[in-house]
């Protein structure tokens, strides 16, 4: 049922904006608040001043101050974890956290994110297909739920104090239940875990009882002026475990709910979009519930059929026609185009009569802020660029031209369209050696010998014990290195310099790891900014940026590489750091790079051709790296896939073809190497239940993967796919500051043991240690070298 009296919808607006700041400002004033370097009023008042900055910012670029075109969306860590505090569902061993009217602080809130002392933080997991993270709310048959936090309404009053209507963003409940970890009984406080939850539970079970508490929330926002709300449905785009029927379902009661236990004006009028993908069956799902509008993702779904948006009612429709998870500028014309399509198959004058708006097709939390701010970039790359800022002006342009006809935004067009041709006249974009050398990789070059030949040729040189220890690659980005880095790129310390500091990092690295008695050693990753933008910086085809960080958990950000050309190597990448690092010891040490899929997934890629294509050129660079490692008699490499199931597409019939083409370019990677050379590859911050087929058939020696948190949950699904070669399951979680017992580290060894032959199983952390401390790492290694002979012993 659609309240005739709704008001308008802007026709241009986006779905969310980026909130680390500029220039990392809320990083660096949440990490000072945690480092105990500043006061909880200092953190709060910088935080107030960031938002007003970002609304004038907003106003600036042309969004209306009055018509809640401007989303209020910031978070201090993470939205999902927003809208657990803001629902009440909080776990249970976080109880005494909680005031009397059961609320958190800021200090209790960021407890829930990163743990203490012996109380675990929820589980972080990737967002979607993105490289952002968000905290794994719990929710068990018994979890209650109530508003039991109110800083979605206070910063709505905030915007509005200042004259500037936003519209209030939240995680909708589908989403937010689908999102969820089912739990069971949580007893009490501290570090006990949650019981398995009942058989057949899922946290979709509770819709009921947690919908009166978003109700409760319209309400609070309804009396206090807000016209829209937000509630984002992204999870309506994907397919999960619970039938489809389920998921269509319980959006139509949340929203059925939602939309007639109070009507308007006493709650806000509901848009619901349903970014990250295509659903077309949701929309008439939720118009038919009773919301004012819907929200599409026109870049990643197609247009809805004219069937579709006839069973739309009244609902308006909002057109994500501008990218939010990439750097290019739009294609306006083709932008138009579709928006125009789409207005077909609506009543006469829709976007006129306010019926099709147009926004970005998901928040631009995923892009940087600003092109301008890339001073150093070349210019021409530049000019192909838009970040949040020149989405925001496309956003208008589009809108502008919906409504106003041709020649509305003619201006802004005819630039758009010269800027692309400029890109794709550039001669690095197309490059016929590169091209040549892709088409002439046949089947033979990315095929290894057996495994078994291999694996006797390898037992053979390196020669190593049963249950071998290793670590991920990198040790602590100490800020000694971090400082190097900065001052290096700043012009205080030589190129020499940088070498000898770099170097006597991987000295003092090799040296504790013989110390600490680990089998297999790496030289640290020191030299790295990020695993990817390293390599980023030196192939071609890619570009840098100086400014352009997003934020990927937390307030951990990364830059990541424009990756506009093909792609080639000019110069080897890691060998003189291996070489040396290999020079320094008689263990061997293991080759470490980053592998083609995860380049792609954590770069901004080019789009004017299948992923696939730009993924063998990189994959082609690495292959060149491998060999060279391999001459230098570097025998083991590791080419880390941590995001192979990142980009595994949403809706399952694309998986095939992805998985297809990933599983390649890591074969053409890694297949150059000899028999006698160990490929190892490392999967992290993901489930991996649905690629284990493509583990199987990336054909590495040696596997390390992430297990530590789900206690070796991945070995029997790893088993059961008939999985045969080298395994190095996590046993020390690396993902929290806690420092595991000899015992709990030996009792997860002795899990795996279990499940994985003695000769096939590896010993090792979760993933590198880059974002922990000496003071966790060593006592931690100490323990796992340890608790790996004790039950090495017992075999
Ligand atoms: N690309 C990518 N995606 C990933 C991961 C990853 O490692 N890389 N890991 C997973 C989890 N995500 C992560 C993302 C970021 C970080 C992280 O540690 N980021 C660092 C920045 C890393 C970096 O780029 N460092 C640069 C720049 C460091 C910096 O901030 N320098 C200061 C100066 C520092 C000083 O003087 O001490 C400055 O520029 O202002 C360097 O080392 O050179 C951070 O936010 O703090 C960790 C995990 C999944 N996705
Ligand atoms: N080799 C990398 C490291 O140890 C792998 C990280 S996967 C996110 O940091
Ligand atoms: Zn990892």
């Amino acid at each position: 049922m659609t309240d005739r009296t709704a008001p308008q919808l802007p026709a241009a607006t986006i779905l969310g904006y980026p909130r680390i700041g500029p220039l990392r400002e809320l990083k660096r004033v949440v990490e000072a608040f945690w480092a105990g370097h500043s006061e909880l009023d200092d953190l709060e008042a910088q935080a107030a001043e960031q938002r007003r900055s970002q609304r004038t910012r907003l106003v600036d670029l042309g969004l209306a101050p009055d018509d809640a075109s401007i989303p209020s969306d910031f978070s201090y860590y993470d939205q999902v974890l927003d809208a657990a505090v803001t629902l009440g569902a909080v776990p249970p061993r976080f109880a005494h956290l909680l005031d009397e009217d059961g609320a958190l602080d800021l200090p209790g809130y960021f407890t829930l994110a990163r743990g203490e002392g012996d109380v675990a933080p929820l589980e972080m997991t990737k967002w979607f297909d993105t490289n952002y993270h968000y905290l794994v709310p719990e929710i068990g048959p018994r979890t209650e739920f109530r508003l039991a936090d109110d800083r979605v309404l206070r910063l709505f009053l905030e915007g509005a104090t200042e004259g500037v209507t936003t519209r209030p963003v939240v995680v909708g409940p589908v989403t937010f239940l689908l999102l969820s970890k089912a739990v069971g009984e949580q007893h009490g406080e501290g570090a006990a875990p949650a019981t398995a939850p009942p058989a057949g539970f899922t946290p979709l079970d509770r819709l009921e009882d947690l919908l009166p508490v978003y109700v409760e929330l319209l309400r609070s926002l309804g009396r206090a002026g807000a016209p829209w709300v937000q509630l984002d449905e992204p999870a309506l785009a994907v397919d999960w475990d619970v039938p489809r029927e389920r998921v269509l379902a319980a959006a139509e009661r949340a929203y059925a709910v939602l939309a007639t236990e109070t009507t308007r004006p006493e709650r806000p009028a509901l848009f619901v979009p349903v970014p990250y993908g295509s659903a077309e069956d949701a929309l008439p799902v939720l118009a038919r519930a009773g919301v004012e509008a819907v929200g599409l993702d026109l870049v990643r779904g197609a247009a809805p059929s004219p069937e579709v948006l006839a069973q739309l009612g009244d609902a308006v429709v909002v057109a994500g026609a501008v990218d939010g998870r990439n750097v290019w500028r739009t294609d306006l014309d083709a932008a138009l185009a579709r928006l125009q399509e789409l207005e077909a198959g609506l009543p006469d004058g829709a976007a006129r009569d306010g019926r099709l708006c147009v926004t970005t097709s998901t928040s631009l939390q995923h892009v940087p802020y600003d092109v301008g701010a890339e001073r150093a970039l070349d210019p021409q790359l530049r000019s192909w660029l838009a970040f949040a800022d020149q989405k925001v002006e496309e956003v208008l342009a589009l809108a502008t031209a919906l409504t106003g006809g041709p020649g509305a935004a003619s201006e802004a067009f005819r630039t758009a369209a010269d800027r692309r041709r400029s890109r794709f006249e550039h001669p690095g974009v197309r490059r016929e050696d590169v091209r040549r050398r892709v088409a002439a990789i046949g089947e033979e070059d990315v095929t290894r010998a057996d495994f078994a030949e291999r694996a006797a040729a390898q037992a053979e040189v390196l020669d190593l014990p049963p249950l071998p220890t290793t670590t991920i690659g990198s040790f602590p980005q100490t800020s000694e290195i971090r400082s190097a880095r900065a001052r290096h790129r700043a012009g205080d310390l030589s190129e020499e310099e940088y070498t000898a500091a770099m170097r006597a990092e991987i000295e003092r690295v090799v040296r504790l790891q013989e110390e600490l008695g680990l089998d297999v050693l790496v030289h640290g990753e020191p030299e790295r900014n990020d695993m990817v933008q390293y390599f980023a910086e030196q192939l071609e085809g890619f570009a840098a940026t100086e400014h352009g960080w997003v934020q990927s958990y937390g307030t951990r950000c990364t830059r990541p590489s424009i990756l506009w050309g093909d792609v080639a190597r000019p110069a080897p990448i890691t060998v003189e750091w291996t070489r040396y690092a290999a020079s320094l010891t008689d263990k061997p040490v293991k080759g470490m790079l980053t592998g083609p899929v995860t380049i792609l997934a954590w770069s901004f890629v080019r789009d004017d051709q299948p992923p696939a294509d730009t993924a063998a050129q990189v994959a082609l660079a690495l292959r060149e790296e491998v060999a060279d490692l391999e001459a230098a008699g570097i025998g083991i490499i590791q080419v880390d896939e941590p995001a192979l199931r990142e980009l595994l597409p949403l809706r399952a019939e694309h998986r095939p073809a992805y998985l297809d083409w990933s599983v390649r370019a890591f074969r053409i990677a890694t297949a150059v190497a000899g028999l006698r050379t160990q490929v190892h590859t490392h999967l992290c911050y993901s489930e991996f239940g649905d690629v284990i087929d493509a583990i199987d058939a990336l054909d590495a020696d040696v596997t390390s993967i992430e297990a530590a948190r789900s206690r070796m949950e991945v070995l029997p699904e790893l088993h059961a796919a008939g999985f045969a070669r080298g395994v190095g399951p996590g046993v020390y979680d690396i993902h929290s500051p806690r420092v595991p017992s000899e015992d709990e580290v030996a009792e997860l060894v002795g899990l795996a043991a279990e499940s994985v032959h003695p000769r096939l199983l590896w010993v090792n952390p979760d993933c590198g240690l880059k974002t922990r401390r000496y003071e966790e790492v060593e006592p931690a290694l100490r323990r796992l070298v340890a608790a790996a002979g004790r039950v090495r012993a017992r075999l």
